[in-house]
């Protein structure tokens, strides 16, 4: 892996970019042209990629989780109101609402149910379309799903609804309309960034939970974690969960959170060789051959995670505040950062990362401190994962998980708030 990434420009993503704008977003050929095609450096699509990194930092990410902890809160004191949730169907309808409110502001498309089950219909079988064998005779269902998708999109774009939107989104219009793309091709090339928005989210957050409520241990320690450093209460008795201080001061949950993305992410890095290449002096690549680097195997390996590699333990990513061990050696850094894949390899590494991570965080610190949850049948058991389930790399559940949602005791009654300031929305989190 390390070898690979040495020649960021000989072993690319970039054909990979092109095969998705062409087959996921249907953009007509002379357009694709000018987007895709590379004159001696990177070419316009991949620009726009790249520039998604600063809209998705700084103040532009200040504000997405402004109104992300804005949108979240209500959600999660209405599961108060339900003696049992699928706590599947739960998660991805909060993520899904709260983080395309936060991308398209007042008039996103996903208010609409219809458009929000429309989406996850198309995702659930989009590799049908990526296959490209006269899709819309063998996948009719989710071709019709995308065209519905894109229709909406379309009117959002004709309302103009971007102009109430995140950087992020704004910066991708104003790219697209000066590549000369109409709203409807802008509609259609929206949507990989939406499967980037929520395909890994939703799963990721739910295996969080899963994770966490499964051992009643680590579930207490989170709690008392949470509560000793994160959680404020103001003069008129509200609770503040203060992000900030998740981030700083919750080293456990920030672990917790990167075990869960290294036990269940099943990313298979794909790139491209351009050009001829001889990696580590040993293995010959001809141009056109694909690489692979899966994240199951190079992720999980023993020479990068030691013996424990296939275990979950919760403390992995916690930093080490002594550099000696028990038997006087020199101590490694437990994050060692190689075998780490869930947000990609470097050079191409997830922008989304810091956003996602604010929603997770805010989302399961808020829950597990006021709810008690429990499946109905009382085991934890893992769920089976989606098999047609492409986009996605950290194993989307297939179908409904019971569970029973119980008010804790010690909160009862109590009116919760979230507190965000501003700069701390980056996480020091670990990549590959
Ligand atoms: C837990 C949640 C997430 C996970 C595990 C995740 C994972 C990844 C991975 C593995 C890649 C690299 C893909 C490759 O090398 O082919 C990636 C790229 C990307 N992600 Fe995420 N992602 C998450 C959330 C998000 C969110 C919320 C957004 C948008 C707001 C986002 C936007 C992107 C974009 C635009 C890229 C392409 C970057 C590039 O090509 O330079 N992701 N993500």
């Amino acid at each position: 892996m390390r070898a690979a990434q040495k020649h960021p420009t000989t072993i690319t993503l970039e054909p990979l970019l092109k095969f998705t704008q062409k087959r996921m977003c249907q953009t007509p050929r002379e357009k694709l042209v000018h987007l895709c095609d590379q004159n001696r450096g990177p070419s316009l699509l991949s620009r726009i990629v790249h520039d998604t990194t600063p809209v998705l930092a700084g103040k532009s990410l200040d504000r997405m989780n402004q109104i992300m902890v804005r949108q979240l809160l209500p959600i999660i004191d209405d599961m108060g109101n339900y003696e049992t949730v699928d706590l599947n169907a739960w998660i991805r309808h909060a993520i899904t609402m709260v983080s395309t409110n936060v991308t398209y502001g007042n008039l996103n498309p996903f208010q609409n149910q219809h458009v929000e089950d429309t989406f996850w219909e198309l995702e659930r079988n989009v590799a049908l379309l990526l296959a490209n064998i006269v899709p819309w005779l063998i996948a009719p269902k989710t071709w019709r799903a995308r065209k519905r998708l894109c229709a909406a999109f379309k009117d959002y774009f004709d309302l103009a609804g971007y102009e109430d939107g995140s950087d992020l989104l704004s910066m991708r219009y104003r790219s697209f309309i000066r590549a000369g793309l109409t709203h409807e091709e802008i509609a259609y090339a929206e949507v990989p960034l939406i499967v980037g928005l929520l395909t890994n989210t939703v799963p990721a957050a739910f295996w969080v939970h899963f994770e966490i409520f499964a051992r009643p241990k680590l579930l207490e320690e989170i709690r008392g974690e949470v509560e000793e450093n994160a959680l404020n209460i103001a003069p008129d008795g509200t609770h503040v969960i203060d992000l900030g201080c998740l981030r700083d001061g919750c080293p456990l949950l920030l672990s917790v959170y990167q075990e869960v993305l290294r036990m269940r992410s099943t990313m298979v890095t794909i790139r491209f060789v351009t050009r001829d290449v001889v990696l580590a002096d040993n293995y010959f690549l001809r141009t056109g051959t694909m690489l692979f680097m899966p994240a199951k195997e190079l992720g999980r390996h023993q020479s990068a995670w030691g013996t424990s590699a296939d275990e979950f333990d919760g403390r992995r990513f916690l930093r080490s505040s002594t550099t000696i061990d028990d038997n006087g050696d020199k101590k490694r850094d437990p994050r060692r950062t190689g075998g780490f894949m869930a947000f990609g390899v470097s050079p191409t590494i997830c922008p989304g990362r810091h956003f996602s991570t604010s929603e997770i965080l805010a989302l399961v610190a808020m829950i597990t401190l006021r709810y008690d949850i429990a499946p109905v049948d009382g085991l934890w058991r893992a769920p089976p994962r989606m098999n047609s389930a492409t986009t996605s790399n950290m194993g989307p559940v297939e179908g409904r998980f019971p569970v029973t949602v119980k008010k804790r005791q010690k909160y009862e009654g109590k009116l919760w708030q979230f507190k965000l300031t501003e700069g701390k929305g980056q996480f020091g989190l670990t990549v590959g």
